[in-house]
């Protein structure tokens, strides 16, 4: 187990190239399964959620072969496995081989999903959308089974606007019989990347990106290549390291409008951003305004960029105010920014922070994927040395990142754990 050290106070310079982003690729892999023959999918990024999906694409008995950040999924001789424990509750997106496995073989046995802790997660809108288009569904010691003679099209209205649910559903619709209509559709970029892969594999999918997503069922699907998108989630946390700590970054392979909330905030806050067809540059002043945030569904501000945001706050003249609406208990990350000299407050579910304080170095640990973010941002601005655990989450969704941001000048490294703070981690 490692953990990752930061000396603060050095100034981000040059170049980051973005990966291909986390929340799509959990998805385009199970998605393969659909397919009758072999799917290609380009520009993945090697974090662990994509090796841990890879293995079990393999335990159903897919072929998974990977060439660098390629990876090629032939399901020829996958079967309906159930998947009741082991590596399904390493993470969130092992819920879509519900959607994909039901959709190929009209049934699935599937251990309720892990994934960051931010509050309760409840996979209701799923479950109700796989019931409409026929599937009996039950919840049997911690695993959802789930069974259908035929799916059959439905009318399906989300009462929350769910990027898993309407991914899910849409894995499975593609090959129901008849019309599916998804009202109340989340429309996240990653949810038209998946049905772009899908519409290339021959599903009839019309009206991603918008709330009403329409479906045609048909009979099968055939295998394509498909490259995935950018990943703006990283793209954000680059931005925010760069106006945190950095002279002049660019972020290049990104997609400006799949931020265009984030770059509003930091122009609020006297960063200077230009953006270009695949490039971000980032310039911050030498003072920065506070700000407030309030995350919404796409296009709004993301959740996963509020508590890396919350970090950057700290270095803001006087007071902002962040309310996260999608997961009120993202909070994981505000004591650890207290150690590290932060003044922030939780206050009628909004986080409140003051600044500029000047933050310091600190042992802290990451709870989940994007307070690791946070506490890697956090140390870039840090007086002395941050020692962050939990690297385990960060690394499910991040692309070498203490490469990247060496790179671009931090002094960043890992360090194997001693046995003693494995023990106190686990602990603690
Ligand atoms: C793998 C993946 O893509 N993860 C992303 C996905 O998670 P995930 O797909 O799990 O998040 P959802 O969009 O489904 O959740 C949005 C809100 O709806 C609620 N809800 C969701 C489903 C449901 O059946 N019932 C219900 O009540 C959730 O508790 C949450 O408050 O979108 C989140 C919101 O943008 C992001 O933070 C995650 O990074
Ligand atoms: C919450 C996240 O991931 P997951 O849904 O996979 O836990 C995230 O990417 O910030």
């Amino acid at each position: 187990m490692q953990k990752i050290l930061i000396e603060g106070g050095h100034p981000l310079n040059g170049k980051v190239r973005i990966s291909g982003a986390k929340n799509s690729a959990v998805a385009l892999l199970p998605a393969a399964i659909l397919a009758d023959s072999a799917v290609t999918i380009e520009g993945l990024p090697n974090i662990s959620d994509v090796e841990t999906l890879s293995d079990l694409l393999e335990e159903i008995g897919g072929t998974v072969s990977r060439q660098d950040n390629n990876i090629t999924i032939d399901p020829a001789n996958m079967v309906a496995m159930p998947l009741p424990n082991g590596k399904v509750k390493k993470l969130r997106a092992s819920y879509y081989f519900m959607g994909a496995m039901l959709g190929k073989f009209g049934k699935a046995v599937i251990g309720l999903p892990g994934g960051c802790f931010l509050g309760p997660r409840p996979i209701d809108q799923h479950i109700k959308g796989f019931e409409a288009l026929g599937a009996t569904v039950t919840n049997e010691q911690g695993a959802i089974y789930l069974r259908a003679e035929e799916l059959r099209g439905a009318r399906i209205y989300l009462d929350v606007v769910s990027v898993g649910a309407t991914i899910n559903i849409m894995l499975a619709a593609v090959r129901a019989k008849g019309k599916t209509v998804i009202e109340n559709a989340a429309k996240e970029p990653e949810i038209i990347d998946v049905a772009t892969l899908l519409s290339n594999m021959g599903a009839k999918i019309k009206g991603v990106g918008t709330d009403v997503i329409r479906i045609e069922g048909v009979p099968s699907l055939e295998g394509c290549t498909h490259t995935i998108i950018p990943d703006r989630i990283e793209a954000g946390t680059y931005a925010i390291a760069a106006a945190a700590q950095g002279e002049e970054v660019i972020i290049d392979n990104v997609i400006p409008q799949h931020i265009e909330s984030l770059i509003a905030k930091l122009r609020e806050m006297g960063v200077t951003v230009e953006d270009g067809d695949e490039q971000l540059l980032i310039r911050p002043g030498k003072t920065f305004k506070s700000v407030d945030i309030k995350t919404l569904v796409y296009p709004g501000f993301p959740t996963d960029l509020q508590q890396p945001f919350t970090s950057l706050l700290t270095k803001a003249e006087q007071t902002g105010v962040v309310t996260d609406t999608i997961y009120s208990a993202r909070l994981k990350h505000i004591d650890e920014l207290r150690r590290m000299n932060a003044i922030i407050k939780v206050e009628g579910g909004s986080v409140i922070v003051s600044g500029p304080s000047q933050l310091e170095g600190a042992k802290v640990k990451a709870s989940d994927l994007r307070a690791g973010a946070a506490l890697i941002v956090a140390g870039l601005m840090a007086n002395g040395v941050t020692e962050i655990t939990g690297v385990d989450h960060i690394d499910r969704g991040y692309e070498q990142i203490t490469e990247k941001l060496s790179e671009l000048g931090a002094r960043i490294w890992r360090e194997e754990m001693t046995d003693e703070e494995i023990i106190q981690l686990q602990n603690s």
